[in-house]
Order: C-alpha cells, then sequence, then structure tokens
C-alpha cells in the first residue's frame, strides 16, 4: 500500500503579505495548535460556505488583525502536504498581498512580525517553506507542489524544546505496575516533558508541476489536475 495514498483531503489557506519596496515579508509566530513554535504566513481551516479566498482574508483579519481588498489578494499557488500513513491531505491554497489595512496586531494564536526577505528564520519553519517560498519571493508562482513528509524515527523526533509542566502532579502509589522511571518522575511536585518543534515528521520528498497551467487549478486526489476557482 502507497503510505502517501490520499483518501481525502482537508481544504486550507495561506497567506503572505509582502512589502515589496521594503523587501520584507509579514510572518506569525504561532503559539499554539498545529505547527505552533513555527513562524508561518496566515490561514487555517477554509469553513463550510466558504470559498478559499474567503477563508483566507477572515484568517488573515483573524490571526494579523489586517484585511486586504478581495482584488489585491492574488493566488500564488496550491500546496498538497502529504504525510505518511494519513490518508488525508493538506490541500493548502497559498495567496500574496502586496498592501494591507488595518493595524498589525497579535492575537492568543499568532505573533506576527515583518522580516527582511534576506533574514527569513527558515530553521524555525516548516521545512518545506524554505523549497517554495523563495521562488514566491522571487515572483516563480503560481507554484502547485506536492510536499511530501515521512515520520521520524522516534529518537530524532525528541530533539526538542523543553516546556516546564508547573501543574502538581499527584503522587503514584509505589505499589503500581508503573515503570520505576515513571513512578519516580511522577512524585515530584511538578516535571517537565518535550514536545517537538517540527513534529514527528521530516520532508523525505517534494515535486512541482513543471508545465504550469495557464490558470489555477486544484489537484485532484488521485494526483490529477483539475480546475478550481479562485
Ligand atoms: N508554510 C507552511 N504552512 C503550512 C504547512 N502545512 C500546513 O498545514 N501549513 C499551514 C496551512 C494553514 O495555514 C496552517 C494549518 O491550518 P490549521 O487549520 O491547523 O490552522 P489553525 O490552527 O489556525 O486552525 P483554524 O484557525 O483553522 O482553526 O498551517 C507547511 O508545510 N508549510
Amino acid at each position: 500500500m502507497d503510505p502517501f495514498h490520499l483518501t481525502a483531503k482537508k481544504v486550507l489557506t495561506l497567506v503572505m503579505v509582502m512589502d515589496k519596496d521594503q523587501q520584507k515579508i509579514l510572518l506569525g509566530y504561532k503559539k499554539r495548535g498545529f505547527g505552533a513554535h513555527l513562524w508561518n504566513g496566515f490561514g487555517g481551516k477554509v469553513e463550510p460556505g466558504e470559498t478559499p479566498k474567503e477563508g483566507a482574508l477572515r484568517e488573515l483579519e483573524e490571526e494579523a488583525g489586517i484585511t486586504v481588498k478581495p482584488e489585491k489578494l492574488y493566488k500564488a499557488g496550491i500546496l498538497l502536504f502529504l504525510f505518511e500513513n494519513d490518508p488525508v491531505g493538506l490541500e493548502t491554497h497559498v495567496y500574496k498581498a502586496f498592501e494591507h489595512e488595518g493595524q498589525i496586531r497579535e492575537c492568543d494564536e499568532m505573533r506576527p512580525q515583518w522580516f527582511n526577505f534576506a533574514d527569513i528564520p527558515f530553521d524555525q519553519m516548516w521545512e518545506d517553506d524554505r523549497v517554495w517560498l523563495p521562488k514566491l519571493l522571487q515572483g516563480q508562482d503560481p507554484l502547485f507542489g506536492k510536499m511530501y513528509f515521512k515520520r521520524k524515527p522516534l529518537d530524532e523526533s525528541v530533539e526538542t524544546e523543553t516546556i516546564a509542566v508547573t501543574a502538581p502532579v499527584t503522587p503514584v502509589p509505589s505499589a503500581t505496575s508503573f515503570p520505576v522511571n515513571v513512578s519516580t518522575t511522577m512524585t515530584s511536585t511538578s516535571f517537565t516533558t518535550t514536545q517537538p518543534i517540527n513534529g514527528p515528521f521530516a520532508m523525505s520528498d517534494y515535486k512541482f508541476e513543471q508545465n504550469l497551467p495557464a490558470v489555477p487549478r486544484e489537484i485532484a486526489l488521485d494526483g490529477t489536475i483539475a480546475s478550481f476557482e479562485n
């Protein structure tokens, strides 16, 4: 069985706001949820009844506090993220904008910050970004790509940030069947645990559609390309 066989897709959005004159890009530090502790553009799930573009504009406002006129939000491509042994792919509609309205503000999910094109923190971003974001910055879009992520071996996925969990923990009676190291940890009033920064996956491959279609297209479940609205 193909470990990257998909039976369903989630439709997501991702908005990259740029300042061409200053050669800067607005990224947000994701404080929680999927992709936590990584810098990224703004976006999320498209809600029922929304077009991807509407979803992109909504998420941009929710996460960065700014709006973009719909006609000034340009489709920059579609990236399909596939995870080993996960039958649900993430079809991410990528947009770009060069002007915005409103005041950029932090929310409980994202901390926005401008970065020079030359100082993009790729080592604190999704691994695939270093492949496609430079293309976007150089105007080589629209981009239609598939990014394949394999599960990391366990020992690698633990090289991470340490998060202190300060809540008191109820001591475990010594007569339980817990392994010794676990019961030892749990008798203290606090303990530390580790959480992967890049998650348990590592990018293993990527493919771009070479012959770019004249109009934006959608990547179907079987990998074929079909047309879609913007
Ligand atoms: N740059 C980049 N972005 C990615 C990758 N994979 C991936 O899902 N994203 C983006 C697409 C979305 O903007 C976001 C994930 O969407 P999400 O639905 O989990 O976001 P969220 O936590 O904000 O949830 P919500 O607001 O929709 O409830 O991360 C990737 O490999 N690179």
